[in-house]
């Protein structure tokens, strides 16, 4: 296989949409943070998440992230999306998964940065591979108009 054809095999990437709900189980704010210094996209905003390791399972990797960059130790996730996106630096596939439940205090391990949103998302500017889930978010919540600023 050539170099170029290898480095577009898509890394798989763990994302965690941690969503607040109501008594009711109706879905409220979810949490974004914004990328640390040094990263790719530094201070643009996503989801938080990471690479999977070898072995891992998403859930795996994601309860690892999570605990490694915000200190907090999650209960089950829900696989909700997938999306491969091709960036310059690499090409990854996206699996969102819902969280609802966890435990701790959150520690912005990173030194990033964390907001509790809703639609339309006030954090700028938003990564690219964050767009289409408020897209998905708009979808759920009968939301319309821009979901982010440009
Ligand atoms: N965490 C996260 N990554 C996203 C989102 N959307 C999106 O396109 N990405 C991309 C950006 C990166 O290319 C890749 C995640 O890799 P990363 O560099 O943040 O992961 P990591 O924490 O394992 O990083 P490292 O150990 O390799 O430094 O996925 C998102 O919502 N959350």
């Amino acid at each position: 296989m050539s170099g170029a054809s290898t480095e577009r095999t898509p890394v798989d990437v763990a994302v965690g949409v941690l969503v607040e709900r109501d008594g009711t189980g109706r879905e409220g704010r979810f949490l974004l943070t914004s990328r640390p210094e040094g990263k790719v996209y530094a201070g643009y905003w996503e989801f938080p998440g990471g690479k999977l390791e070898a072995g891992e399972t998403v859930h795996e990797a994601l309860a690892r992230e999570l605990w490694e960059e915000l200190g907090i130790r999650i209960g089950e996730s829900f696989a909700w999306q997938e999306l491969v996106m091709d960036y310059p630096h690499a090409r990854v596939r996206l699996h969102f998964r819902k969280v609802y439940d966890w435990t701790g205090e959150f520690q912005m391990r990173e030194q990033q940065a964390m907001a509790w949103e809703s639609l339309p998302v006030a954090s700028h500017p938003v990564l690219p591979g964050t767009i289409p889930v408020l897209q998905w978010f708009a979808a759920e919540r009968g939301f319309t108009g821009p979901t982010h600023r440009d």
